[in-house]
């Protein structure tokens, strides 16, 4: 197996030298073998979304090494780090964050047409995903036109388009009510699994967190591993 994302020593402190400084991560060491899907669990404000935003190269961190893909992070300039971010991750955020103006089929298609792959090929790819995760008789429908449940698989498609070999989320049914959580996430692993992607993905909900291969407890800013 290889290894897909590794934290070494990662600290984040906000407000630094300020006497609100908080420090909310302090010396994180964590690493994702390919193909493992991982939950990441915390008390809130434990730091989950930094440390996701940090791994998905979205914020930089204060000192640490962070690998993506074999890829040394530290050093890299700022349009090697968007390279990097566009080609190996993708991400969820516990709101879909769709374009409410385009389709759901649209949003699934205007990340790879910003990677390069044609409308044919974008299009191909975008109703075969909404069709895994069963909303592709909704394609040509606009994110108010479709549910909570519905919004977010359309938002998980979107996220997987440019094929991934990472992918981090942020609490990605956490504003579902129970039984559509349930049946959405289980969409989710579905597809990931599929697709032999490596997942890091915070959530409170446990019995969610039992699906995944192994769970991670965020405490006082260090990582606990729980097998
Ligand atoms: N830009 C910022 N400036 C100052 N403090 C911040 C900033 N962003 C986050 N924090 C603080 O850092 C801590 C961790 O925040 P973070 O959003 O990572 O937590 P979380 O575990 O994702 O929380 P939740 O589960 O409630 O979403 C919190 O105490 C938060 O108030």
């Amino acid at each position: 197996m290889s290894e897909m994302l590794s934290l070494s020593g990662v600290t984040k402190a906000y407000a630094r030298g300020k006497p609100s400084e908080v420090n909310v991560l302090q010396g994180i060491d964590l690493m994702l073998q390919k193909g493992e899907v991982v939950g990441l669990v915390a008390p809130s404000g434990a730091g989950k979304s930094t440390l996701l935003h940090i791994s998905g190269l979205l914020d930089v961190a204060d000192a640490g090494d962070i690998r993506v893909a074999g890829e040394e992070t530290r050093g890299l300039s700022d349009r090697k780090r968007t390279a990097l971010r566009r080609q190996a991750i993708g991400f969820i955020y516990q709101f879909h964050h769709l374009l409410p103006e385009f389709t759901a089929l649209e949003n699934v298609v205007l990340p790879q047409l910003a990677n390069g792959v044609s409308q044919q090929d974008a299009e191909a790819r975008a109703l075969k995903l909404l069709d895994k995760v069963g909303v592709a008789a909704r394609a040509g429908h606009r994110p108010a036109q479709l549910s909570g449940g519905e919004q977010q698989r359309v938002a998980f498609c979107r996220a997987l388009a440019n094929k991934p070999l990472l992918l981090l989320a942020d609490e990605p049914t956490g504003n579902l009510d129970p039984a559509t959580s349930d049946v959405v996430f289980a969409a989710l692993m579905e597809v990931v699994r599929e697709e032999g992607l490596t997942a890091l993905i915070a959530t409170h909900n446990m019995e969610l967190a039992g699906r995944m291969d192994r769970v991670v407890r965020l405490d006082q800013g260090r990582v606990l591993d729980k097998s």
